[in-house]
């Protein structure tokens, strides 16, 4: 396992671990539910289908409801041209631009590897106000493989001066997506349990777990010294 002996690329997921992004998620999946007759989903539901990318999701809410999945492509398009402007709904967890900004007042090179799509990523990131704080931001459309597969995250930390292919790097993130990632890549994961993940916590690989963003600086801090 790499570690870190001086400030070293911290890649962050970003729904469920910088933002709470799942109302305009919920939302955008609702309207077009709406506009095809289907009955809307509840916000936990939705919440619970989030991780995978666009894709996954739809998947998921066409078992829910029922729909025939050779509906998939149109509702999919239908529900992008809304996500791409989605963000009212969203906000920072608690602490977020705190940690972030003593993270960078401590020289850590930071990045974003999210499995959303660019558009509505860097929408996202504009309206929070953090975009200028990270060197790397790969969507779950910047390459063809999405996490868990460990290239977006190594082309993450590439793009932050660390060697792709045994990097000295962390990873934080709230899903079993990011967990397997990190893993793979391999590099320590530092785990968000407010997030949308569906496993239990003890199931995941992970270096340490935080609820409070206020801690992160020490757990980065701890697991690049080690
Ligand atoms: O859009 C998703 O499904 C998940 O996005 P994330 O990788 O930032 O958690
Ligand atoms: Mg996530």
């Amino acid at each position: 396992m790499s570690v870190c002996l001086a400030p070293c690329p911290v890649v962050f997921d970003l729904d469920g671990t910088l933002i709470d992004s799942a109302p305009d998620i919920h939302a955008c999946v609702n309207a077009v539910l709406r506009e095809n007759g289907i009955a809307p989903l509840g916000l936990d539901r939705v919440r619970s289908f989030i991780g995978g990318g666009v894709e996954l999701l739809w998947s998921r809410v066409i078992a829910a409801t029922g729909i025939d999945p050779a509906a998939q492509r149109d509702l999919v398009a239908s529900f992008m041209t809304r996500y791409h402007r989605a963000t009212g709904l969203t906000r920072l967890y608690p602490g977020v631009p705190e940690a972030l900004g003593v993270l960078a007042d401590r020289g850590y090179p930071m990045g974003i590897c999210t499995n959303k799509p660019m558009g509505p990523t860097q929408a996202v990131l504009d309206h929070v106000g953090i975009a200028h704080l990270f060197g790397a931001v790969i969507g779950g459309d910047s390459m063809p493989q999405k996490k868990p597969d460990p290239a977006p995250l190594r082309a993450a930390f590439g793009a932050l001066g660390a060697d792709p292919a045994a990097p000295r790097a962390i990873f934080v993130g709230d899903s079993e997506f990011d967990a397997t990632c990190a893993a793979a890549v391999p590099v320590p994961f530092l785990l968000f349990s407010r997030g949308y993940r569906r496993s239990r916590l003890e199931d995941l690989t992970r270096r340490a777990t935080f609820d409070d963003f206020a801690a992160l600086p020490g757990l980065v801090e701890s697991v690049a010294m080690a």
